[in-house]
């Protein structure tokens, strides 16, 4: 293919990007999420839709894997597209280069009825106790991820489905879990992203309340308040900028 061809395939693939963030949180139909139930019975949609939304700007100048013929396809909108975009002449340079950290695979499940989020990170770190995450879900989301470091105890629960209610009603578009969550078949009817290690049926302590907005450090990956997370099916990925397809 000539290089004149290889540029208009990918002009043409790079017209048909979503935009970023407006349709993040659609993958559960629209339901009440005040109480703390989020709407027993409702299906997840079968098919996610992108990050995208309003804020998204189109760049067609990209890195060397956002090459249509290598299946670069930024209408999809998920991590991989934005791993493609932005690595460097080798794809394991997005590692190398740090400008994308992308979390251990296999270190999270996902428990939430969004599988598809994305934020900006406001961040915890707490160890077997969760009054800072409650206060943190009863705050105005404003479309955040909050990254909560539980030092990957599996003793206790971090999260349930109250506080998933509480953060899909207040606009918080997802929440990571470096710990378990409990009451896993109702926080997957709510309409939030939740990943974490496992499912567990103790509830946590209220005594400790822990640290707010400091760097946290888990699944290979060091995130710190304000980075952009981008969570879906292929993984997690942290950028210190928010990224475009
Ligand atoms: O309240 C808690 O600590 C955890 C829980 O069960 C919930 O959020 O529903
Ligand atoms: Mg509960």
């Amino acid at each position: 293919m000539s290089a004149r061809t290889k540029l208009l395939a990918l002009a043409r693939a790079s017209a048909r990007a979503p935009s970023f963030l407006a349709a993040s949180s659609a993958a559960l139909p629209s339901t009440s999420t005040s109480s703390s139930s989020c709407g027993r019975g409702v299906a997840p949609s079968p098919r996610p839709p992108p990050f995208g939304g309003a804020h998204s700007r189109v760049v067609v100048r990209c890195g060397h894997g956002a090459d249509p013929t290598f299946g670069y396809d930024p209408s999809r909108a998920g991590t991989s597209e934005y791993v493609d975009k932005h690595f460097g002449p080798e794809p394991m340079d997005v590692i190398a280069t740090r400008k994308l950290r992308v979390m251990t695979a296999g270190y999270f499940k996902d428990f939430g009825g969004l599988k598809k989020f994305a934020g900006r990170a406001s961040t915890i770190r707490c160890h077997e106790n969760n009054p800072l995450v409650r206060a943190a879900l009863n705050e105005p989301g404003d479309g955040r991820v909050l990254v909560v470091d539980g030092g990957g105890s599996t003793r206790c629960a971090l999260m349930g489905d109250n506080l998933a209610a509480l953060a899909a009603k207040n606009g918080w578009s997802g929440v990571v879990v470096n710990g378990c969550v409990r009451d896993v078949d109702d926080v997957g009817r709510c309409r939030v992203g939740v990943k974490a290690i496992a499912a567990h049926p103790v509830p946590s302590s209220k005594r400790d309340p822990g640290l707010r907005d400091v760097d946290v450090s888990f699944a290979g990956v060091t995130v710190s308040p304000g980075d952009w997370i981008y969570a879906d099916s292929d993984g997690v990925v942290v950028s210190g900028e928010e990224l475009t397809l």
